[in-house]
């Protein structure tokens, strides 16, 4: 039997989030770095697979040929639906990608009609009246209105996605979505008829996105964040399930990555700095002096690893941020301290690390592609979206990483998740 759901997410921690939401609704996940080489093993035993790209902020061609590719992969290991996954924050800009990928993989599977929903109440995303809610606030009055690459200052998004396809974009609201699944195909099928090609739909809990995974069973592709991902499996007969993957024991020495620069993230740094622990701070502008910002941050891994987790980091402030780029650019910055960071990752694996932590969806791509990872097994939940994963080594050995989205976690998600790990798995 082929796979169920087949998934395309637009960046790594996406991925990841979207992959526990699967397993905690009753799935068997299997998560894929990237599409497949031809000739590689396809997995077997799993209801869903995950394809993580990291086309969130590429260019738009490029970003619509890795979806269509990965497309293409998923179809022909049999999925029945597929979902693309982007941000909680609907992170995009007027070029895309979101409605361009949409748009492509429309036209792909031969569809006129999907739903676009980034809600994921449980991480404070809600969508009421096609206007997203970060906890208290709009899109707009959220950090997300300061991200370096995709800062998002409009809170509407039927014209946010408007801007970005050719497809007339309707809206599903809560009235219709608290009405349940019938009240929901209803209203799809009247703007259908209006001429309409995609739908924000409204979602303020779990169990409006209940009501929507009902309701889009059997469209060929549904788009959203995470949170759809609570409503779809039981289309299949899959029943939620807190019985994670088991992962193996974890070994070696500890260590954390930031690249990046949310409020959330912010916040864990300070926090993990305000204990006293230790800690590297990865410099952009010392990068662009020619610096080697990765040796002196591997020789400081060399006499502090011993008393991990070792933190390194480029988290910054909006405004320090906002100088790096009035410096360097921001594509630029942000292509540099990613390269930094994979640098730094593969040599704290070459020094036994073996337990890492990743913040951030872009650092995790440039790391995990680093390290020569191509699937992920999913683990027990550290906060809401973010697992602890299982990945084999080129060498052999498994590494423990979990790669945390800039604006999730707690305050001390850089402790918490290893005594999670200790507690859950050891
Ligand atoms: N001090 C800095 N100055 C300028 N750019 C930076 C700095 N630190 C990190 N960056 C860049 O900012 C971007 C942060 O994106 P990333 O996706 O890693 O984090 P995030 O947006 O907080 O996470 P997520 O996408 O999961 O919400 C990366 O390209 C990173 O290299
Ligand atoms: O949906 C989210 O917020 C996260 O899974 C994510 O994609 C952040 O990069």
């Amino acid at each position: 039997m082929g796979i169920r759901l087949g998934c395309i997410a637009d960046d790594f921690t996406g991925a990841t989030d979207l992959a526990n939401n699967l397993v905690r609704a009753g799935m068997r996940v299997v998560q894929l770095i990237d599409v497949p080489p031809d000739g590689a093993q396809r997995p077997v035993d799993a209801d869903a697979v995950v394809i993580a790209l990291k086309s969130r902020t590429a260019p738009a061609a490029e970003a619509v040929e890795a979806s269509l590719r990965a497309l293409a992969w998923l179809r022909s290991a049999g999925a029945e639906q597929i979902y693309f996954k982007y941000c909680s924050t609907f992170d995009s800009t007027p070029a895309g990608n979101i409605g361009p990928v949409t748009e492509a993989l429309m036209d792909a599977l031969g569809t006129d009609f999907t739903i676009a929903t980034p809600a994921f109440p449980d991480n404070g995303r809600t969508v009421f009246k096609g206007h997203l809610f970060v906890g208290d606030v709009l899109l707009s009055a959220s950090g997300m209105r300061h991200h370096p690459l995709t800062p998002m200052t409009d809170p509407n998004l039927v014209s946010v996605l408007g801007a970005q396809t050719t497809r007339a974009v309707g809206l599903i609201d809560h009235t219709v979505v608290g009405r349940g699944a019938d009240a929901v195909r209803a209203r799809i099928d009247d703007l259908r008829g209006q001429g309409a090609g995609i739908a924000i739909a409204d979602a303020v809990s779990n169990e409006d996105l209940v009501r929507l995974g009902a309701a889009v069973q059997g469209l060929p592709l549904v788009t959203a964040g995470s949170g759809l991902a609570i409503g779809l499996p039981a289309n299949w007969g899959f029943t939620p399930s807190d019985a994670a993957a088991r992962l193996p024991p974890p070994g070696g020495h500890r260590a954390v990555i930031s690249g990046s620069v949310s409020t959330a993230t912010n916040r864990q740094v300070l926090e993990f700095l305000r204990a006293g622990r230790p800690a590297f701070s990865v410099d952009p502008l010392r990068i662009a002096a020619g610096e080697d910002v990765s040796g002196q941050a591997l020789a400081f891994a060399e006499s502090h690893l011993a008393d991990g987790p070792v933190l390194f980091y480029s988290t910054e402030a909006p405004e320090a941020v906002r100088t790096v780029q009035s410096k360097l650019g921001a594509v630029e910055a942000g292509e540099l301290v990613e390269r930094t960071l994979a640098r730094v990752a593969r040599g704290l694996v070459e020094r036994g690390v073996r337990q890492l932590v990743v913040a951030g969806g872009e650092t995790s791509g440039a790391v995990v592609r680093a390290l020569g990872v191509t699937g992920l097994r999913i683990g027990p939940q550290i906060d809401p979206g973010v697992p602890w994963c299982a990945a084999p080594l080129p060498g052999g050995d498994t590494l423990h990483i979990t790669l945390k989205s800039g604006n999730f976690g707690g305050p001390a998600f850089f402790t918490d998740s290893f005594a999670l790990l200790d507690r859950e798995v050891s």
